[in-house]
């Protein structure tokens, strides 16, 4: 309000000083009203600057807390929405969506501050000077429900390009993890036709939204100008002598609307439309469901985990992928989850986790849970920091479990052992490695339940043998372990086997129970056996074929510094026609603005 008032007055105290002869006023308050003039300047200057510090300040504390709060729920998501929201549209949101804000905060008061302060400047005008000075200032409020009207065109637009972003993203983010087998298998140019498809839709919207943006910053310049034109024509044919003093009034008064209506609020508009498609964006996200952590039930006489006829699904348009399921594993008990591929071995894993939603059943978990998952998971760091995983050091339980996990002679392999830095820029660790290191990081951390899934499949033979005998059967003889396993060799060591297809439990019970009580048990062995020979064929003439196509591609590599052909074929990318329509515009455009204000001044 006090910016309001600073800038409102400017124009009055230059009206007062133009008009002393008028008005004949004394040579001190033509002083007055020039000193009134400079501190009404001086106070602007300071309180705007002020009022955008606060701004900025403010939408700095509501982007962090938004931030965190998207990172916070991307944590709880259960695995059944983590699949919904890929890990692009999460960038998408904390970098492309919560910068809106930032935009949103700056503008927002303009949306009811400008057209207050036009109303305001019609009626110092009309009191002022002459009713047909007001005339220019209706054209401002004519162009109100146009700009309305793009500002719900711009919030369509950044709907659909937010949408295609997040696949752009999406897509991204996959080939940057999977670059390695990208490369390996010469895929690249597959990846490239992608995301080139991908990209050119995102450019679709994006070009939409710049000849909106294009549109509205003609009007504005025509309405800035055309105003002040229409005032003035009509003053002179409604019989009136043009006077400088009348001329440079309704100037200023113009040039305050000129800022306020033609920029900063269709700028308002706009930044409100795209940003509250980024609220619902977010609030979309904030409304998935979580992963729902069932309180501890101490009646049951051991800890482990209790499932009683459950029944899951990992989406509604699926039928159950397990169906009346019920599980028991208990402290001291190292108990098997064997099927086919595809069984629903780890979906049952997840139920446990609480990460798959139960459509029926009980499930009731007693004790702390520690789980490795079937894909290895290592962030960039050292390996020790990988096994620790924010876990004090005990330096004796680190070292026994570097030894159960078969890590010890990996490290001697390795420059610097377990302070070797894996992921970015660090050393790349084989499959095997990384699936100990993963079995490693569940085994350090102390809990009642090791939820363990495939841990032995990337491994060879001798490596696996010693990482159950040492691993899962010595160092967590004492806990309540549920092993999902291909490895059908391990069985006569557990205590129960459970053995699933599709998604049911057709057996369970020892090994002798088991072997006795079918022949799916013999059959899966037997498939097993099929499906690793077929893999490896698939494997081995895959290899083949893309040894083939590697002959006829080859990559381009440069060094040194940006060549100048690079910038002019950025530069000329839209086309030699396009880019040089562009120059010429802008050239034409910029001489035309500058031609008005030359001939303002002459006229
Ligand atoms: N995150 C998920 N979202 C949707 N469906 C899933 C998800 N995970 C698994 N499924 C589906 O659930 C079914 C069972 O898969 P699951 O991974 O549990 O099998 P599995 O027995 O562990 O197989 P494998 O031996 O290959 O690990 C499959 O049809 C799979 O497509």
């Amino acid at each position: 309000m006090k910016i309001f008032l600073c800038r409102l007055s400017q124009p009055i105290f230059i009206w007062k000083l133009l008009t002393i002869k008028e008005n004949n006023l004394r040579e001190t308050e033509a002083y007055v009203y020039g000193s009134l003039l400079v501190i009404s300047s001086f106070a602007n200057a300071i309180l705007y600057n002020w009022y955008i510090f606060n701004l900025r300040n403010l939408s700095m504390k509501v982007r962090i807390a938004c931030s965190s709060l998207i990172y916070r729920k991307s944590l709880k998501l259960n695995k059944n929405n983590i699949s919904k929201t890929a890990t692009g549209q999460i960038v998408n949101l904390l970098s492309n969506d919560l910068s809106r804000f930032d935009k949103l905060f700056l503008q927002i008061h303009y949306l009811w501050a400008a057209p207050l302060e036009a109303l305001i400047i019609l009626c110092l005008l009309y009191v002022m000077l002459d009713p047909k000075g007001t005339l220019g200032i209706s054209l401002f409020f004519a162009f109100i429900p146009i700009q309305l009207y793009m500002g719900k065109k711009y919030s369509d637009f950044r709907l659909e390009t937010a949408i295609k972003t997040d696949e752009r993203v999406r897509l991204i983010n996959e080939i940057l993890s999977g670059i390695q087998v990208i490369k390996m298998y010469t895929w690249e140019k597959i990846f490239i036709k992608f995301t080139n498809s991908i990209r050119k839709q995102e450019i679709r919207y994006i070009r939409k939204t710049s000849y909106l943006k294009a549109l509205q910053n003609a009007f504005n310049k025509f309405l800035s100008k055309g105003a002040l034109f229409l005032c003035v024509m009509v003053y002179i044919f409604t019989g009136n002598r043009l006077q400088s003093q009348y001329v440079f009034v309704i100037k200023s008064f113009y040039n305050l609307l000129q800022n306020n209506m033609t920029t900063n609020f269709p700028e308002a508009i706009k930044n409100i439309a795209e940003a509250s498609v980024s609220v619902k964006r977010i609030e979309q996200f904030l409304l998935y469901n979580e992963i729902k952590h069932n309180k501890i039930q101490e009646m049951q006489p051991k800890k482990g985990v209790y499932l009683e006829k459950i029944s899951a699904r990992w989406s509604s348009a699926v039928s159950d992928t397990l169906s009346e399921i019920s599980f028991e594993a208990t402290l001291g008990q190292l108990v098997t989850i064997v099927g086919t591929v595809g069984s629903g071995k780890t979906s049952l894993i997840n139920v446990i986790l609480h990460e798959l939603p139960l459509a029926k059943g009980r499930i009731n978990i007693a004790g702390n849970i520690s789980y490795a998952s079937q894909e290895p998971w290592l962030f960039g760091g050292t390996i020790k920091q990988n096994i620790l995983f924010g876990q004090p050091l005990d330096d004796v339980k680190y070292e026994e479990v570097v030894n159960v996990c078969a890590l010890n002679h990996d490290f001697e392999l390795l420059p610097y052992g377990d302070n070797s830095i894996v992921g970015d820029r660090g050393i790349t660790l084989s499959g095997g490695q990384k699936a100990r290191i993963n079995l490693a990081r569940a085994v350090y951390r102390n809990a009642d339940i090791y939820l363990l899934d495939d841990p032995l499949s990337a491994v060879d033979a001798s490596v696996g043998k010693q990482l159950f005998n040492e691993c899962i059967l010595n160092y967590l003889k004492n806990k309540c372990v549920v092993l999902v396993t291909h490895q059908l060799q391990y069985l006569k060591k557990s205590d129960i086997i459970y053995l699933l297809k599709n998604g049911k439990i057709i057996a369970s019970g020892n090994y002798e129970h088991i072997r006795n009580c079918g022949e799916d048990f013999a059959r899966l062995l037997n498939k097993e056996v099929e499906y690793e020979d077929n893999s490896t064929d698939n494997a081995m003439n895959q290899k083949l074929l893309n040894q083939k196509e590697e002959k006829q591609f080859y990559e381009n590599r440069s060094f040194g510094t940006i060549p100048l052909k690079v910038y002019f074929s950025y530069l000329l990318s839209g086309g030699w026609c396009a880019s040089s329509v562009i120059v010429i515009m802008f050239i034409v455009s910029q001489s035309l603005l500058s031609g008005v204000d030359y001939f303002e001044s002459y006229w």
